[in-house]
């Protein structure tokens, strides 16, 4: 006994501030190390770009992420991807490098089979889902956006052009004094509210206090992603749970019980018209994605499904893929119209297209999915800005799942069970092979070739001719949900994202209101934002010169 108390007070003053310090730090740099070890190895026939891959480039590597990974992924575009050559480029210490897999070879990569290439894994390790989501998988909620959004999307639009100038009245106000605004604080005002119109209904998409938790749910599994891939594997139970539990477990609280009174009563909705209550024999659901959550259960006989917590839980996933992904977007899109060459009119052609099609609507005024879908140059300008600019530097990632991994026979290399493969969707979309005159924002880029095809097609139809089908396809093929290995803000492939088609509507109904009904400084340049590892961080600080139109209040 003696001897163990001696042993104990030895240890203690052996443990002095600093010496647990290095203790620390070696443990954590040993962990690294087995991290390191654990980590799939590439064919050696594989070029690289980084500082190399001995023990001391693996370090700077790890550090230099932080910075050069858009540097490292252009220098393997331009050294590997352009000649049909894959690369690896380094990744955050927690993760595989990547196989930059090139564009001719994209087909071969989205084609593979899930059991093969996993886009769920590939998310699961980015986001550190088992942690960040609560252990609930996210395929459910994923498969009902694929199978309900673009089914449903003809009755929802009235509902979202309802919120959308709610929305933006609400942001923008009715003054018709120029006034400062934050824009990345206005994409905020109005994206969350008009997404969640599709998620949760009219109820509660204009609650605030539920919109806020949503939001800073998101934000918090961005900043815990970034987190937690800092994190060697190991400490990860250790580092995640209390980490999760002090941010996103609150938020998540605190919109389920905002939820639950609405989740509570669709549930019984649904149970008492199948139970025949003649109260409820007309009751119809409102089209959101709780009653389309709820619907996909009862037809599966998922019961475990059919409680809110469970619903609440369902939705984010849902709520984080689509909430910064638009407001991002819509963000982009107005510094890039803003500070765009001011002989093109932009913003005057898009009001004039808009009106047009607005006014000729079968109920004038009101946005059908034909009217939507017919506005060429407003799509082309969204597209446009999608191309150019890219908030991160891919959006496309598969990770490795078959037990023996995968061989390119194209080029013969092999990537082993957990390796990660991506597309350089920012590569890309500046290479001026592709879209020449990469780097400038030119709107009608997309919509000129559609209106050089069209007349073409008028011509050879006044000389009682047809121009070649594949043409017109091609024409019908240049509108922004058209997903291609060149074009992939959307990614491409059987996993493209299932939101595409309602972002389109919901972005060009925000255009054609703020055009019509303010007017805009134009911004003297574009600014900048700042790369961060695989991410962009935009330029939250700018602000814009804004004021109502008269007569339009
Ligand atoms: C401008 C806005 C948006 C952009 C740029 C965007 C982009 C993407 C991308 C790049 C993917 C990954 C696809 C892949 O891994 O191959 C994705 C997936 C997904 N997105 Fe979107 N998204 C947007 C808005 C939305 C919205 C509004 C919703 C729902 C209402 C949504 C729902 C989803 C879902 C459920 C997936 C998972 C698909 C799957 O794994 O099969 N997204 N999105």
């Amino acid at each position: 006994m003696v001897m163990i108390a001696s042993l104990c007070s030895q240890l203690i003053e052996l443990l002095t501030p600093s010496r647990l310090i290095v203790f620390a730090v070696l443990f954590t740099f040993a962990s690294f190390l087995v991290d390191f070890t654990r980590k799939p190895r590439y064919s050696e026939s594989l070029p690289r770009v980084g500082c190399g891959v001995d023990f001391v480039g693996t370090l700077k590597n790890w550090v230099l992420f932080v910075t050069r990974y858009d540097s490292w992924f252009s220098e393997g575009y331009e050294k590997y991807s352009k000649h049909g050559r894959a690369f690896v480029v380094p990744a955050a210490p927690a993760h595989p490098q990547e196989i930059v897999v090139p564009r001719s070879q994209a087909a071969w990569m989205l084609e593979l089979p899930d059991r093969v290439l996993s886009t769920k894994e590939a998310h699961r390790d980015s986001l550190h889902n088992d942690y960040q989501f609560f252990g609930v998988d996210d395929q459910f909620p994923i498969q009902t956006i694929h199978k309900q959004l673009a089914r449903n999307i003809i009755d929802i639009i009235p509902g979202v052009q309802e919120e959308v100038e709610a929305a933006i009245d609400d942001v923008f106000g009715k003054d018709t004094d120029w006034k400062t605004v934050n824009l990345w604080e206005a994409w905020l005002g109005i994206v969350p509210r008009v997404t969640n119109r599709i998620i949760v209904g009219a109820r509660l998409c204009r609650n605030k206090d539920f919109l806020a938790a949503q939001v800073a749910f998101a934000d918090d599994v961005v900043r815990n992603s970034i987190l937690l891939d800092l994190v060697p594997r190991v400490f990860k139970p250790i580092v995640a749970p209390p980490l999760v539990a002090l941010s996103n477990y609150r938020r998540w609280r605190k919109s389920y019980l905002l939820a639950k009174p609405l989740l509570e009563e669709r549930l019984a909705g649904f149970e008492r018209k199948a139970s025949g209550d003649p109260a409820y024999l007309d009751w119809q659901p409102p089209e959101d994605m709780v009653t389309w959550l709820i619907r996909q259960a009862r037809a599966e006989g998922l019961n475990h499904e059919l409680n809110p917590e469970m619903l609440s839980k369902r939705i984010l996933p849902v709520e984080f893929a689509a909430i910064h992904t638009t407001v991002v977007t819509g963000f982009n899109l107005t510094i890039d119209l803003l500070s765009a060459d001011p002989s093109l009119n932009v913003l005057g052609v898009i009001r004039e297209e808009t009106a047009g099609v607005l006014s000729e609507e079968e109920s004038p005024g009101s946005w059908s999915k034909q009217g939507l879908m017919s506005l060429h140059r407003t799509d082309s300008a969204i597209k446009e800005s999608m191309r150019l600019s890219t908030f991160a530097r891919g959006l496309t990632h598969r990770k490795v799942v078959a037990p023996e991994g995968v061989t390119n026979a194209t080029e013969g290399w092999h990537a082993p069970y957990g390796a990660s493969l991506t597309l350089d969707m920012a590569g890309i979309h500046h290479d001026p092979d592709i879209y020449p005159d990469p780097n400038r924002y030119d709107p009608w880029r997309f919509s000129r070739q559609r209106e050089e095809i069209e007349a073409r097609a008028r011509e050879a139809a006044e000389r009682g001719e047809k121009i070649d089908p594949d043409e017109m396809m091609r024409a019908m093929r240049l509108g922004m949900v058209t997903t291609s290995a060149e074009y992939l803000p959307f990614s491409h492939g059987r996993h493209a994202c299932p939101g595409r088609f309602f972002v389109a509507h919901e972005l060009k109904m925000i255009l054609a209101y703020l055009v019509h009904n303010y007017e805009f400084k134009p911004l003297p340049e574009r600014p900048k934002p700042v790369w961060f590892g695989h991410n962009q961080i935009p330029p939250v600080k700018t602000t814009i010169e804004i004021r109502r139109r008269k007569g339009t209040a």
